[in-house]
């Protein structure tokens, strides 16, 4: 594949800053569509790549371009969709005008309906699905700091698997990837829980009460998910299977398995927690609300998920960012 190409970032926010900056990094061609306030927080204070075992990649400002006209996609390689799920539709609108059609189109993104949407929306055109199955955090002064360990997942593809693998940013191939992305569907609902904690992650996965609440999300979630005769892979080390009783742990025999499996900062919290600060609309409806919607299609019962709907769109509609609940509160809502 031609690496002087550029890899475009369609929507360069946490997701896309990072990775857009780590490819950027090693050299490569990188084209960053983004928000007006984006760009100028870059423009001032140019891109700081940050990770969580404290090493630092300088980002070379003639390695990228910054624009919030999609035309800087006309020659790029490979698109990288890095948008909330919400505005998927709308990104993919776009890449199909701008982007060559031999583009190969990859998503980055949480949630099982992306890559259906990207491939409607964009036919004859390769889609890929793909997992980031750590967190970053925008520190503000164009600094994007990950913030806990994983490598990313893609869909098998020889070309796209080699033009995003760098120093630094590992992505692994898989012959899975609805697997993978029902395994991370099943992860991710603790954003909801974590966006009304208001704590960070790692504050509150030491928490047994959080962890049990956790727990028995994740077992009603995949009730439903094998319901539908899909087997989730999970974005850990460990089993999928395994997650719901290992949770339930004391918190000492946790925290020691938890060490050895991943490495959490303490400054990390879900994209959802930062979606209720910003005043956005949070991804619950394409995370929770697919297991409420399979409960609904095979008369399961679903309540924790939909207890956690209202109270994340109860949130939204505040606008005051995170409520601050407890685990309690959560159940009794
Ligand atoms: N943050 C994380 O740690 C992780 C996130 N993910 C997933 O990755 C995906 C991206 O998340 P994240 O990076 O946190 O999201 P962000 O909201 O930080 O980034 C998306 C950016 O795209 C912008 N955007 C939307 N539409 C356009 C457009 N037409 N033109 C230019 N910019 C646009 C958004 O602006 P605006 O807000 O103004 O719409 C926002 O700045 C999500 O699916 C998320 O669940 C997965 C793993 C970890
Ligand atoms: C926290 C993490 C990495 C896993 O749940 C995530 O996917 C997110 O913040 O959206």
């Amino acid at each position: 594949m031609n690496t002087d190409r550029p890899i475009g970032i369609a929507g360069a926010g946490s997701i896309g800053c990072f990775v857009g900056g780590m490819l950027a990094a090693s050299g490569r061609r990188v084209a960053l569509l983004a928000r007006p306030r984006v760009i100028q927080e870059i423009a001032t204070s140019g891109l700081r790549v940050t990770n969580f075992d404290g090493s630092e990649r300088t980002v070379p400002t003639d390695r990228l371009t910054l624009s919030d006209d999609p035309s800087i996609f006309s020659d790029a390689q490979m698109v990288l969709v890095t948008v909330k799920s919400a505005d998927t539709g709308e990104m993919a609108d776009l890449v199909a005008r701008h982007a060559p059609s031999d583009a190969i189109v990859v998503s980055l993104q949480n949630g099982v309906g992306n890559v259906p949407l990207l491939r409607e929306r964009l036919p004859g055109r390769s889609v890929l699905g793909g997992m980031v199955p750590f967190n970053v955090v925008a520190l503000g002064d164009g600094r994007f700091h990950r913030s806990t360990s994983g490598d990313i997942v893609i869909a098998r593809d020889a070309a796209g698997t080699s033009a995003l693998s760098v120093p630094g940013l590992a992505v692994r191939a898989t012959d899975d990837i609805d697997g993978v992305q029902w395994g991370k569907l099943i992860v991710n609902l603790n954003n909801a829980l974590n966006a009304l904690s208001n704590i960070p992650l790692r504050q509150q996965l030491a928490q047994r009460n959080w962890r049990r609440l956790l727990a028995d999300q994740m077992a009603e979630g995949m009730v439903a998910v094998r319901a539908e005769g899909i087997a989730p892979v999970s974005p850990t080390p460990l089993p999928s299977s395994w997650m719901p009783p290992l949770l339930r742990l004391p918190d000492g025999l946790f925290e020691m398995l938890l060490g050895r499996t991943m490495k959490i900062d303490p400054e990390a919290r879900s994209s959802m927690w930062e979606d209720l600060q910003r005043g956005r609309r949070t991804e619950i409806d394409y995370l929770q609300g697919v297991i409420t919607a399979i409960a609904d299609r095979r008369g399961l019962d679903a309540p924790l998920s939909r207890r956690v709907i209202q109270l994340i769109h109860q949130a939204e509609a505040d606008g005051k960012g995170s409520p601050g609940l407890t685990p309690e509160q959560i159940r009794a809502a």
